[in-house]
């Protein structure tokens, strides 16, 4: 194991300035108004700080786990503040396994800021963000999958994003990970019990079809990483093709409502415009481009090399050709195939020519629309399953990708040096679910929380 130990915050104490020994508190809540409000204080003091603030008959430190109490939440002076509710959590049993006590109050910034200052004014400290999910994952309560996932969940923006997040909090992920793991074990002790006896060799049925078996899983494992980051950070989809292909149209159609401006009037989109919308369950940024052709036009030459920047960078490339007009060669470069569907537009219309690798849609009746958004998820999505765990942050793929890496390598390798490869798959695996992970990699990932969190 070799978690770093986080920074000691600026009232960090205790011999080994782990920065556990100090007691942190924040709003758990969103800023802003709401009907309810939650102040949470994690750490040895959590309690005692609970009986100062808490001015109802019961103390909470006298108050067995799992109960909360109702009564008035004074100020230093004696004066109310607000009436609320105290839950009591006692070590271990708490969100982050240390004592816990939570402020329900009426949910206005105004109260919330003189509890949570009452609390701090009462020795602890606040909390950075993500500290009360890390102090979880240091106390060995979640694996570093399940505190990423528990990030999902707050930042949810669509159903796929949540049921992700949520397999992944029940540590679907994590089991899947250890399961490849315990082959991989099985594997290097096979290998390693025969290393003294070099003429034996390990027979296939030990290290060539488990590490086959480790290699087919890790693929299946890695085909989940574009649908699982796509389905949490989104996606961008550009739309590009020639002037008056029909991208605008089709853009508003896709949003159901008419956010870019539609004329007959070639060179109608000069600057790039963008609009959110979920398709397939992925939060999806549309792009409508300039229509990409040659022209003195400063003004549009400049939106015709910004077209080919975003078709460049987008996860998606929509290619757009009017399917009622003679079909003419795109006057720039496409990106590969992968990341491109062909789409010819105006449906409604006689066609003037046909390509069965173009889906034909109308912006006008709606048709092949259904088709359009299936092609879109399929491409975002691919085949990755439903309810089994995906890969959902670049950091986990990262570390499958190399576990791969080093099962390929195994295979390919003698006995003794297939055994240091195979112990380099099982580290990165181990870094995925957080088990042993480098300097710097927990602090990457609990920068991205927010505050009470
Ligand atoms: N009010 C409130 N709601 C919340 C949280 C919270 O901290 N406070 N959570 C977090 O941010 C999430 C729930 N996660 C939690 C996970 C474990 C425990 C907990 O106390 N576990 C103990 C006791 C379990 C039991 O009583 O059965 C344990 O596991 O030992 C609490 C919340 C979402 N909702
Ligand atoms: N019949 C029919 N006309 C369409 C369809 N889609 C677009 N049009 C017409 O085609 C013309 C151009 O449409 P736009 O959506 O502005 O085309 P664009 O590709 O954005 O064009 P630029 O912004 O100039 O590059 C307009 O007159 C639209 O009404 C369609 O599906 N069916
Ligand atoms: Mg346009």
């Amino acid at each position: 194991m070799t978690h770093p130990a986080p920074s000691a915050g600026p009232h960090g104490t205790g011999p080994r300035r782990t920065g556990l020994a100090d007691t942190i508190a924040a709003v758990a809540t969103a800023p802003g108004h709401a009907g309810v409000g939650i102040v949470r204080v994690s750490g040895p003091d959590a309690l005692r700080i609970a009986d100062e603030v808490f001015g109802g008959r019961r103390r909470p430190s006298r108050t067995p786990g799992g109960r909360f109490l109702f009564g008035p939440l004074r100020a230093e002076d004696g004066e109310l503040l607000d009436e609320g509710l105290c839950l009591v959590f006692r070590a271990p049993h708490s969100y982050t396994g240390e004592d816990v006590a939570e402020f329900q109050t009426h949910g206005s910034p105004a109260v919330l800021g003189q509890v949570l200052g009452r609390i701090l004014a009462l020795g602890a400290r606040t909390a950075r963000p993500g500290e009360f999910t890390l102090r979880a994952y240091l106390g060995g309560r979640l694996d570093l999958a399940q505190a990423e996932a528990v990030l999902g969940l707050v930042n949810a923006g669509t159903e796929t994003a949540r049921r992700q997040s949520a397999l992944g909090l029940s540590g679907a992920l994590g089991e899947r990970v250890a399961g490849i793991a315990a082959g991989l074990t099985r594997t290097l002790a096979a290998i390693q019990a025969l290393l003294d006896y070099p003429e034996e060799g390990v027979p296939d049925e030990d290290r060539a079809a488990p590490l086959a078996e480790a290699e087919r899983d890790l693929r299946g494992l890695l085909g989940t990483a574009r649908a699982g980051q796509v389905s949490t950070r989104g996606a961008r989809l550009a739309l590009v093709g020639r002037p008056n292909a029909g991208k605008s149209s089709l853009l508003n159609a896709l949003l159901g409502y008419e956010r870019s401006i539609v004329t007959p009037i070639p060179g109608t989109t000069r600057d790039y415009l963008e609009a959110g919308v979920e398709l397939a369950g992925v939060p999806v940024t549309l792009v409508d481009t300039a229509g990409l052709r040659e022209t003195d036009d400063v003004v549009e030459a400049a939106g015709v090399r910004q077209a080919a920047h975003l078709a460049a960078h987008a996860d998606l490339v929509l290619v757009l050709e009017d399917g009622s007009a003679p079909r003419e060669a795109l006057p720039a470069e496409l990106p590969e195939e992968g990341r491109v569907i062909r789409v010819q537009t105006k449906a409604d219309l006689p066609p003037r020519w046909t390509d069965p690798a173009a889906l034909r849609v109308s912006a006008v009746t709606g048709a092949g629309l259904p088709e359009l958004r299936e092609a879109i998820g399929q491409a975002l999505l691919g085949d990755a399953a439903r309810g089994e765990a995906w890969l959902t942050t670049e950091r986990q793929a990262d570390a499958a990708r190399r576990a791969l890496a080093h099962v390929g390598a195994a295979q390919t390798l003698p006995d003794d040096l297939a055994g240091f490869e195979i112990e380099e798959a099982l580290h990165a695996l181990a870094e995925l679910t957080g088990q042993d992970v480098q300097e710097g990699v927990v602090d990457a990932v609990f920068r991205n929380f927010c505050v009470g969190k």
